[in-house]
């Protein structure tokens, strides 16, 4: 049966995009063909019922640790990292409306005539309603990730599940990246992401969702289809549980 006829696993789930995944194929920036292919995705998504919450990252244009190590300012990177999620949040709702998906754009910061500011029970009304709700900004605060506040957001906004779509296709005993012969995990706990220092997600956020029992799913957004798959309740990635 197509993955599209099956019924989805989660009713509201928490996407969390890296903003590395809209570069492309490219070392900076936004390739909107790339936005094309995840709007495509995501709307069949809404399109078998799911309620759809996404953090986009900012790693594409700016991250405040990247820019300290520059010589600037820790918590003005951070500021210039969070804005940069907004401008991709911005760039996400335009493809994303350019398939007919309402969508709606909030910010951990006030920026008022640009986008929403993030109000959790308006977000909440806005996601029963069908409609995306892109959170953007972050935290709102420095010396936190996108992957934070993909689970705060996930948790605050009672998602089902916090779905972590990045370029390696899931958690290994070591990063993939740099160690060819890494061995990858179907399943693992919160303690043991913890123990063992597994970098797929910073520590925080793996705290975050322990102490609240949210499941995360991490999985490789390249692979086409996988996004759906996961919904529908395939075995993509690594699934962390208690
Ligand atoms: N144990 C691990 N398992 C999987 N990926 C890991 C691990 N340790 C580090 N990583 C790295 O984490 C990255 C995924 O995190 P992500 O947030 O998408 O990227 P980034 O941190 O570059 O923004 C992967 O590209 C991989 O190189
Ligand atoms: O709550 C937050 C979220 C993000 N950032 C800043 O925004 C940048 C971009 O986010 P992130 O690195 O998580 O993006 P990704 O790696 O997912 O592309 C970070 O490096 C931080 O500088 C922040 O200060 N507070």
């Amino acid at each position: 049966m197509p993955a599209t006829d099956r019924q989805p696993k989660y009713n509201r789930i928490l996407l969390k995009l890296s903003g590395e995944a809209l570069m492309g194929d490219g070392d900076f920036g936004i390739d909107p063909k790339v936005l094309d292919r995840m709007a495509l995705e995501i709307g069949q998504l809404v399109g078998i019922g799911v309620q759809v919450g996404l953090v986009i990252g900012g790693g594409n244009l700016f991250r405040g640790a990247a820019l300290q190590e520059a010589g600037m300012d820790r918590v003005t990177g951070d500021h210039m990292g969070m804005l940069a999620t907004v401008m991709n949040a911005l760039a996400m709702r335009d493809a994303l409306e350019r398939s007919n998906i309402n969508t709606r754009v909030m910010s951990a910061i006030p920026m008022s005539g640009v986008v929403e500011h993030y109000d959790r029970r308006r977000a909440i009304r806005y996601l029963s309603g069908g409609d995306v709700v892109i959170f953007s900004a972050g935290t709102g605060n420095p010396f936190f990730t996108t992957d934070s506040a993909a689970c705060l957001r996930g948790i605050e906004s009672e998602a089902d599940v916090v779905l972590k779509a990045t370029k390696v296709d899931g958690i290994y005993d070591s990063d993939p990246v740099k160690n060819p012969g890494a061995v990858k995990f179907d399943e693992l706990s919160y303690d043991e992401v913890l123990d063992r220092k597994l970098g797929v997600m910073d520590l925080t956020a793996i705290c975050l969702v322990r102490d609240h029992q949210m499941p995360v799913r991490v999985f490789n957004m390249n692979k086409p289809g996988a996004l759906l798959n996961v919904v529908v309740g395939g075995n993509e990635g690594t699934l962390v549980t208690p």
